[in-house]
């Protein structure tokens, strides 16, 4: 199983939980981690298990550095239904109304186009005591069973 890292940060949070998810992950599988900016909606594969770690800016928007993919994104079509992800969520529950509403964009996009979100949604809250890479780091296992349990897409080895 080959896992990809995706990003969206504004402040660097996402980054950091993005860089040790990847480290964690190389320990045990094939993974690269990738800034949203340096990625195309084009390029999602079902050969490839995706993180996608991204942040809430604005009122519950995505962090600028990764509206120029969202842009694309929205209007992107294709057949993603062998496409496997799964999603952390930054925000801060000081924002109540939008909480941690960023990266859902991305998620109810994917979702939209068939890809399928496995194991739960993560989340950190920038206003609760806990560093962001602790929760993500926890998280990560369940996911990475879940991902690795899963048959191939393709029905290949
Ligand atoms: C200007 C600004 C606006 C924000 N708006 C929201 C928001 O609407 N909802 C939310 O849940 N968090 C919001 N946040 C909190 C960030 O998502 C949180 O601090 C996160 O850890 C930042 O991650 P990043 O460094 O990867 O961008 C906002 C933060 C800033 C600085």
């Amino acid at each position: 199983m080959k896992f990809t890292v995706l990003y969206g940060s504004e402040s660097g949070n996402s980054e950091l939980i993005a860089q040790d998810l990847g480290a964690k992950l190389q320990e045990e599988h094939e993974a690269e981690v990738k800034d949203l900016q340096d990625f195309e909606p084009a390029e999602f594969t079902a050969e490839q298990f995706y993180i996608i770690v991204c942040s809430t800016h604005g009122e519950g928007e995505l962090p600028n550095t990764a509206l120029p993919f969202f842009e694309k994104f929205k209007s992107f079509e294709a057949d993603l239904s062998g496409v496997r992800y799964a999603m952390f969520g930054l925000g801060d529950t000081f924002y109540e109304e939008t909480y941690s509403q960023g990266s859902e964009h991305i998620d109810n996009r994917l979702a939209e186009l068939g890809a399928t979100r496995v194991g739960e949604y993560g989340r950190h809250d920038a206003s609760s005591w806990d560093l962001p890479s602790d929760v993500a780091l926890e998280w990560l296992p369940e996911i990475v069973a879940a991902a690795t349990s899963l048959a191939p897409a393709n029905g290949g080895n």
